[in-house]
């Protein structure tokens, strides 16, 4: 696992752009996994400036949704669907065929799970998967104790989620309990983990997850077992890190050519 610290969030919107840009330089229909959240919206915003700017053609990317909440009527502004379009499809000039997500509205929500892993398979795997962090060490809605080896499934969330989440709603009685996440085996068979965690709200999962034993009791700490995993956090985030001083070593110290 590399552990990069940078100045703030928009530093960490930038160099993961940068790197986004990277890999549709080398593989123009590249299958994108975004998350949602406050914190990757950086990421939309600077990948947003570089195809505007031209430093990059992202006509031929692919966006795979990791997320949903399960019962919020179609089109419903706060469905992770919705974000989705909103901050990362739409701003990029992608239409919605280029769009990959579960159906949260289905009736049958076992068998939708399974068609977003198949269809997941079938597009030949996420070459990126970008992943915020819950306070609760969650990724994607993974919530604790989740299994390290869980497929696309319906989960249910904890109180403290709900609450996190209740911002974008107008109460927390409107926040879904139930939703569909990609599993922890199947976020780790994307090719390449980037995880961005922000503020000083999260420094304490950023530590369990860096330097926390593997456990289901904290998700993220599953970016362990990845070949390719990185964590970018800024300052704030990655204030309980004991080993602070050798990331910002080790991240000085590489060659420019590697990249993330
Ligand atoms: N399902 C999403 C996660 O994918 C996201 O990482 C988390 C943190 O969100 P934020 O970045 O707003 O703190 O929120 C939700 O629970």
């Amino acid at each position: 696992m590399e552990v990069v610290i940078v100045q703030d969030a928009t530093a960490g919107g930038e160099l993961i752009a940068e790197t986004i840009a990277a890999l549709l330089r080398r593989k123009r229909d590249a299958l994108l996994g975004v998350a949602t959240g406050s914190t990757p919206l950086p990421i939309y915003q600077a990948l947003t400036g570089l195809v505007k700017s031209g430093a990059v053609d992202a006509s031929g990317a692919r966006i795979a949704q990791l997320d949903e909440y399960v019962g919020l009527p179609q089109g419903h502004p706060e469905s992770y669907r919705s974000v989705v379009l909103r901050e990362v499809v739409a701003p990029l000039g992608l239409s919605e065929e280029s769009f990959l997500g579960p159906d949260g509205t289905a009736e049958d929500v076992a068998a939708a799970c399974e068609a977003y892993d198949r269809a997941l398979a079938e597009a030949g795997g996420v070459d990126l998967q970008l992943l915020g962090i819950g306070t609760d060490g969650h990724i994607g809605f993974n919530e604790p104790c989740s299994s390290l080896a869980s497929r696309t499934r319906i989960k249910t969330l904890t109180r403290q989620t709900r609450e996190d989440n209740a911002r974008f709603f107008d109460s927390i009685d409107d926040v879904p309990h139930h939703v569909i996440t990609q599993g922890i085996g199947t976020i780790l068979e994307a090719r390449h983990l980037i995880l961005l965690a922000t503020g000083e709200g999260k420094a304490e999962a950023v530590a369990q997850t860096v330097e926390g034993p593997v456990a289901a009791l904290v998700p993220a700490s599953a970016l362990q077992l990845h070949p390719h995993a990185t964590v970018v956090v800024d300052e704030a985030a990655a204030s309980k890190l004991k080993l602070a001083d050798y990331f910002r070593d080790t991240y000085a110290a590489k060659p420019d050519w590697q990249g993330l």
